[in-house]
């Protein structure tokens, strides 16, 4: 049996994001392909969940892209953790959404190193904020999934009720790794705003909205309006969720 999947979450509506954020550009990357490439490296396998109308525009012949469980699609991330694991033979599965591009493999590492049997998931939490966006699930959490979904309750954290978690803690100066981006705007009010609160160092930090167009399949590079120099110390204080 393999030791843990990974699995990225990018079924996602993107009501709140002018355009698919799962094909959003940071750094000249795709968002989807910012979370392939943190888990390739470390998992035995990954697994993209997605909306039928992504499966062609992922490319990556690393992975599997799979959609969500016909029974479940739509219903939020829980529906992608469930579709990957009903399709995945290890025992556990690191979930990644596409909206957070700035986790970063320290992250992952240091969760890989507290799996343990005697829980059902892994999970971080950063600041006092859990985040279980990110994080570990053991392949049984599949059977509370689906009781969950049964009962209409999408909510992540309505699952960590009903599973044996262990939390992990990372302090305040990692939350950036944890930002995810729900709207064009938040981000560039973060950019903009809260820039001049941190230190200006080397790192160069762009998100290229980019938009991926869901209605005509392509990306819209015309639309591209955010760049911006910047570095991530920290000092950063920000949470975008
Ligand atoms: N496979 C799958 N992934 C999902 C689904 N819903 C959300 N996600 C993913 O889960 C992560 C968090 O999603 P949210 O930001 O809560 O929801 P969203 O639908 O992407 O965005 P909003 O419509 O603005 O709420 C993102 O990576 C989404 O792509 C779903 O139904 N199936």
């Amino acid at each position: 049996m393999r030791k843990f999947s990974g699995i990225v979450l990018a079924g996602g509506n993107s009501s709140r994001y002018n355009g698919d954020k799962a094909f959003a550009s940071y750094q000249g990357k795709p968002f989807y392909q910012h979370a392939i490439d943190l888990l390739v490296p470390i998992a035995d396998h990954v697994y993209v969940v997605c909306r039928p109308d992504q499966t062609d525009a992922i490319a990556d012949h690393r992975v599997s892209i799979i959609n969500d469980d016909e029974l479940y699609r739509g219903d939020g991330p829980l529906a992608g953790i469930y579709s990957a694991i009903a399709v995945t033979d290890a025992q556990w599965n690191l979930a990644v959404p596409v909206d957070t591009p700035f986790m970063d493999k320290t992250i992952v590492h240091a969760l890989v190193k507290q799996i343990d049997p005697a829980y059902d998931a892994i999970i971080p939490c950063v600041d006092g904020r859990v985040q279980p966006l990110v994080g570990f699930y053991k392949n049984n959490v599949q059977t509370v999934i689906k009781e969950l979904l049964a009962e209409g309750r999408r909510s992540m954290h309505q699952l960590l009720t009903r599973i044996k978690v262990k939390y992990v803690s990372f302090q305040e100066k990692d939350s950036i790794y944890f930002a995810n981006i729900n709207s064009a705007d938040d981000f560039q009010h973060y950019m903009t705003n809260e820039g001049s609160e941190r230190d200006e160092k080397n790192d160069t930090f762009s998100l290229d909205n980019c938009g991926y167009n869901k209605f005509n399949n392509r990306f819209d590079r015309d639309h591209c309006s955010y760049f911006a120099n910047n570095a991530f110390t920290n000092s950063c204080r920000f949470l975008l969720w």
